[in-house]
């Protein structure tokens, strides 16, 4: 029988707060996508700069998360010993997080680089 939704998004939260815990990127990224947030707030921006500031910093988030499952996985797997097999598993993850946060950045810029610039060019 399935489990209670409320079960699931249980769940799905203490992963989110254990990987806050003990991932410090997983922090960094939090810490940066709060500061790109306020920094937009600050500037106004329109609606569809918000949904592509959203979606960049879920992307980087979500590609963390990711991340920290597959360095999990892998370690249960390999059971703490060294493996090339284990390396390229969490060099690729390691590698996903890196293609997301330059996109993130780039699509930051694109955003908030503009309306930053009008205001102090004034
Ligand atoms: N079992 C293993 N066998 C071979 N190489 C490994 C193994 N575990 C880790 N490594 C290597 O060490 C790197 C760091 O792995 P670790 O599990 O410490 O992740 P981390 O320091 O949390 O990395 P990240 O900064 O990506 O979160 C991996 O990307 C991989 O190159």
């Amino acid at each position: 029988m399935a489990r209670p939704f409320r079960d699931s998004l249980s769940d799905a939260c203490a992963g989110i707060a254990a990987a806050i815990r003990s991932e410090r990127n997983m922090r960094i990224h939090l810490a940066a996508g709060a500061a790109a947030c306020a920094l937009a707030a600050w500037l106004g921006i329109g609606p569809l700069q918000w949904a592509a500031l959203t979606l960049a910093i879920s992307l980087v988030l979500a590609a963390e998360l990711m991340n920290t499952a597959v360095e999990r996985a892998v370690d249960l797997a390999s059971g703490g010993k060294l493996h090339p097999l284990a390396k390229v598993a969490k060099d690729a993850a390691a590698g996903a997080v890196l293609v997301c946060a330059a996109a993130s950045a780039v699509i930051g810029l694109l955003v908030l680089g503009p309306p930053l610039w009008r205001l102090l060019a004034v």
